[in-house]
């Protein structure tokens, strides 16, 4: 499930080179993990939309850097109603740092998933998280070890995919938060029918979500009526009022 260079995009080969190029942490992590499914059953119990609201200051398909206080962003995503936090740690083409994470994580109580490119096991050492992002396509090891070593630390795996084929690796893995992404990282463009592709797919005991591509409330109904259990959201919450972005994606319509 390795990516092969010539099918990304320019800008994902140079983000999967760096990544791989990256040190892991010292010492093992231990976590005590915020129950990412509690929150989502808590939020729909509330009659809300369960938001993933992403700390992302910058990408490769976005213009110009937010660089205001990530605490402060994030502290008005959670007053907004988002059910959890997405954080950027990527700091070579997305701007995040893994002490962002960590203050974000020390000042809000949701759960807190760390959003990177981490292709081996000890690259899960880095920083605590409630959840972390493990893209199928990416990992240099075989997935349902790294599955299996996220779990061992207490971390909440989310393992995100884009095909039927990275689908089925995932839930061989044993996968039971599974991401399906709009984006297509060949090219990089959006087409939120993935999502309705690949869902049916997807077995009604796995924790569905829709990333990417998300901007109105008409995409947070679609994407529900297609069966995501929550949405992650990063361009559209971070393009103005943070607060009331999450807040009018997380609101039923
Ligand atoms: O967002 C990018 O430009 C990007 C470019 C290359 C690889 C990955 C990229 N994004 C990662 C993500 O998964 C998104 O940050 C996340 O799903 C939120 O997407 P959006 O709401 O469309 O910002």
């Amino acid at each position: 499930m390795n990516a092969s260079g010539d099918e990304l995009a320019p800008e994902v080969r140079a983000i999967v080179d760096a990544a791989r190029e990256r040190p892991g942490g010292d010492t093992r992590v231990s976590v005590d993990a915020r129950s990412f499914p509690d929150a989502v059953e808590q939020t729909v119990a509330d009659g809300r939309i369960p938001v993933i609201a992403e700390v992302k200051p910058t990408s490769p398909t976005t213009e110009g850097v937010r660089d205001d206080d990530p605490v402060e962003l994030a502290r008005e995503m959670v007053t907004g109603g988002a059910t959890a936090l997405s954080v950027l740690t990527e700091p070579d083409h997305f701007g995040g740092t893994t002490d962002s994470l960590r203050r974000i994580r020390d000042a809000v109580d949701v759960p807190v998933l760390r959003k990177d490119f981490v292709v081996r096991e000890e690259q899960l050492d880095t920083v605590e998280s409630d959840l972390v992002l493990l893209i199928a396509r990416f990992v240099d090891e075989d997935l349902s070890d790294l599955v299996e070593a996220a779990r061992e630390r207490g971390f909440q795996p989310l393992v995100e995919v884009h095909t039927r084929d990275e689908l089925v690796a995932a839930l061989a893995a044993g996968a039971d938060i599974v991401g399906i992404n709009n984006r297509d990282l060949g090219r990089l463009d959006v087409d939120l029918g993935t999502f309705e592709a690949l869902a049916p797919e997807v077995p009604d005991d796995v924790l569905l979500v829709a990333e990417s591509g998300v901007k109105t409330t008409d995409d947070v109904r679609r994407m529900r009526e297609a069966g995501a259990d929550a949405l992650l959201v990063g361009t559209a919450i971070m393009d103005g009022d943070v607060r009331q972005n999450t807040h009018t994606l997380s609101t039923p319509t």
